[in-house]
């Protein structure tokens, strides 16, 4: 399709009938035309009791399905009409002004016409339009990013972004509420039970409706946030999309709280092992951990290239809440002894433990430089409410703050909200944490207590049974 062209300037005079003409060519605009024209005839020809029965059945059955499966009506129905109705009324009429204010024209050398971006296609769910834009030669999706807080306000949106599409396109993303005020209840806990779930337990939403899934096998995760920010959401979310892996013994939690036990004590019978008291069974509980690690790593190799989780190697999930009161707080004489030991174990778990199922949970509340040493051998990075702008970066990685990851303007009344950087997507996304209430931990660790808790297994060097018969079998199971 040609792109809207005028051979005035675009200062200079209106080409209101050539854009109008233009619109003819779209079939958002010439269908629902030709099927008013169409109806309007019939009525007038014929009769109009034959619209009026027509509109009836038609709406009878959108209502069913409405009431009968809403997902499928919204995704399929509602969200296509709004995404209509927003481009050919909200966006469109605006577009060409707006790109023409914001500086996004080009003028052709030979014939002098003016082409500017054009929207191709409108998406929109609840809570976010996205708008694929075509974008004329000499102007990149780069030059979009540098307008987009221009656009947000223009177009009254919340926030704006944009997102990679093919060569000379671009997403523009415009999130018009923000599904995230509402605390989010705690997430059910799944009745069957499947290992690829641990490749993404659904722990909370993100901004655009999807659910916020996180891996836990073949990663580690860090969470940092300031005091109140939610890192506990984010834990016993994490904990709760577990239970019924934990009970059925394909997934063993260590748990360290440095803080005392005020935040993981709650669900001490969820875990193997649990230290909140000693500093120095904290370190060895890292280092016992380590060392088990390594046996696994040597009694799977030759045996399976890829992790499984079966009961007899269940995935090791190691938690820590507060990361830098470990690697630099520790008191005492023995502190600095106990921190390098710290440092040392924690490094062997982070550099080695993906392969053989040994998974990191940690938290910082005050990321400091101290933490970009261990930031790149956590994958998965998540930040909450952060104090300053530098913190981002230091927790996500550099430039995600400048791409949309304001953790430093997240409001005191929002935790457990955050932003992650997700590997298919070139910038963070906003997400929240599902809020997991003391009495739900409670009731989670009462009925779904971890069977080592009672009978110790050796994770280590039990017998492997065959990978592929594991796949079969739990992908069916039921939680036991
Ligand atoms: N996801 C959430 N949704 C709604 N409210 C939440 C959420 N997470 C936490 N809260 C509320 O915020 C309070 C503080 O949360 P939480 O203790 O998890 O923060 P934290 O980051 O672990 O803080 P600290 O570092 O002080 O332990 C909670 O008591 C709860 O009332």
């Amino acid at each position: 399709m040609g792109k809207i062209k005028t051979g005035r300037d675009a200062a200079g005079g209106v080409p209101v009938v050539r854009m109008l003409a233009s619109l003819l060519r779209y079939p958002g605009v010439m269908g629902p035309l030709l099927l008013t024209g169409f109806t309007a005839w019939w009525g007038l020809s014929h009769t109009w009791a034959h619209i009026i029965a027509t509109g009836i059945v038609l709406g009878l059955v959108l209502g069913v399905w409405r009431l009968r499966r809403p997902q499928s009506f919204q995704r399929l129905v509602w969200w296509r009409v709004k995404a209509w109705w927003r481009r050919w009324f909200t966006y469109a009429p605006n577009w060409w002004w707006w790109m023409g204010r914001f500086g996004l024209s080009i003028k052709t050398e030979v014939r002098g016409w003016i082409v500017r971006p054009r929207i191709i296609k409108v998406r929109s769910n609840a809570s976010t339009d996205s708008l694929l834009l075509d974008l004329p030669d000499g102007i990149t999706p780069a030059d979009i990013a540098d307008c987009v807080d221009k656009l947000q306000h223009a177009t009254r949106a919340r926030r704006a972004t944009t997102r990679q599409a093919d060569p000379g396109q671009v997403w523009l993303d415009l999130y018009m509420r923000d599904p995230l005020v509402k605390t989010i209840p705690a997430v059910p806990i799944p009745e069957s039970l499947r290992v690829e779930d641990l490749d993404g337990l659904v722990i909370g939403y993100a901004e655009d409706g999807s659910p916020w899934r996180l891996r836990v096998r073949g990663t580690h995760i860090l969470v940092a946030g300031g005091t109140g920010s939610g890192k506990g959401s984010v834990i016993w979310s994490v904990l709760r999309a577990l239970t019924p892996f934990i009970r059925a013994g394909l997934v063993v939690v260590h748990a360290i709280d440095p803080k005392g036990g005020m935040e993981l004590d709650f669900g001490r019978d969820l875990f193997y092992r649990y230290e909140a008291d000693d500093y120095e069974d904290m370190v060895q509980l890292l280092e016992t951990a380590a060392d088990e690690m390594d046996d696994r790593a040597r009694y799977l190799r030759g045996r399976a290239r890829k992790f499984t989780a079966s009961p007899q190697t269940p995935l090791v999930l190691v938690v820590v809440d507060e990361l830098m009161q470990l690697t630099t707080l520790l008191p005492g004489p023995d502190g600095r002894r106990q921190m390098g030991r710290v440092e040392t174990a924690l490094g062997r778990l982070l550099s080695k433990g993906r392969g053989p199922g040994y998974a990191v949970l940690a938290t910082v509340v005050e990321p400091t430089k101290d933490i970009v040493t261990w930031r790149d051998i956590f994958p998965d990075r998540i930040a909450l409410r952060l104090g300053s702008s530098s913190q981002v970066d230091m927790v996500l990685g550099e430039g995600q703050r400048d791409l949309g990851a304001e953790a430093d303007n997240i409001a005191l009344s929002l935790p457990g909200v955050g932003f992650i950087k997700v590997e298919n997507s070139p910038v963070p996304i906003r997400v929240r944490a599902a809020y997991v209430t003391d009495d739900e931990i409670k009731a989670m660790a009462r009925e779904y207590r971890s069977p080592h808790h009672l009978r110790p297994v050796d994770t280590t060097t039990a017998e492997l049974v065959d990978v592929d018969e594991l796949d079969q079998a739990d992908e069916t199971g039921e939680a036991a």
